[in-house]
């Protein structure tokens, strides 16, 4: 895990750019596992503003994303779809049908998850994977005590989880109960993976994942420390409570 410590979330933003855009260009076919939330906005909006200057193109890319609610449909505002719509895919060259979200509102929800792991297997395994990291740990909607071998499944969200993203929902109870996450195994499957912390409401995940040199089932990001190709970009209030 190499940890890249910058000033704040415009720095993180720009490293993460940095990195996507050096692996783009050198394969414009690149397979992207992309995140949602508010810190990966900085690393969309640069590479929503490449690709209108002309320096990038998602034309031959592909993407697929870690996690979606169940029982919301992509018109939703508040779902995973809408909100990558909103923010990349309506604004780049990436073709409808070479990027996909698990589908929250599938009649069989687990047939669904058969059907994404089957979708990045046959798409030949994603290349480069993007996350953020939930105030517990989580990563993707990986709660503590998720298996490390896990692959995309159907997973209740915790009261925590519940109420970190409750700020992006009209009233807390509308956040959805349950979520389709890409497993942890689904996750170390990347080739390579870069991990965004940005802010003093992460601070306590990256302390221990900071502090930790193996997978504990009660860090779910700590899975990283299993995987040979990690870029950890936080800034500096991410890791205030780092030790040195
Ligand atoms: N499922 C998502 C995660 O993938 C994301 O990393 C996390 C952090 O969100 P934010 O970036 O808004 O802090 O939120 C959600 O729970």
């Amino acid at each position: 895990m190499r940890l890249i410590r910058v000033k704040d979330y415009a720095a993180m933003s720009d490293e993460a750019f940095a990195i996507v855009y050096e692996r783009m260009s050198a394969n414009p076919k690149l397979t992207l596992g992309l995140a949602t939330g508010s810190t990966p906005v900085g690393l969309y909006e640069r590479l929503v503003s490449a690709v209108q200057t002309g320096k990038l193109s998602f034309r031959e890319a592909r993407s697929f994303n870690l996690d979606e609610y169940v029982g919301l449909a992509p018109d939703h505002p508040q779902s995973y779809a809408y909100f990558m719509r909103e923010h990349l895919f309506d604004h780049i060259d990436l073709p409808a049908g070479r990027w996909d979200i698990p589908s929250g509102i599938a009649p069989d929800l687990d047939e669904e998850c058969a059907r994404y792991e089957a979708a990045i297997e046959a798409a030949g395994g994603i290349d480069l994977q993007i996350l953020g990291i939930g105030p517990n740990g989580h990563i993707g909607f990986n709660e503590p005590g998720t298996p490390l071998e896990s692959r995309t499944h159907v997973v209740e969200l915790t009261e925590s989880t519940r109420r970190a993203n409750a700020r992006f929902f009209e009233r807390p109870e509308e956040v959805p109960t349950h979520a389709i996450t890409m497993g942890l195994g689904t996750i170390l499957r990347a080739r390579e993976i870069i991990l965004l912390a940005s802010g003093e409401s992460k601070a306590e995940a990256m302390a221990k994942l900071l502090s930790l040199s193996d997978f504990d089932p009660e860090l779910p990001a700590s899975a990283l420390h299993r995987h040979p190709e990690v870029w950890v970009i936080a800034d500096e209030a991410a890791l205030s409570r780092v030790r040195r």
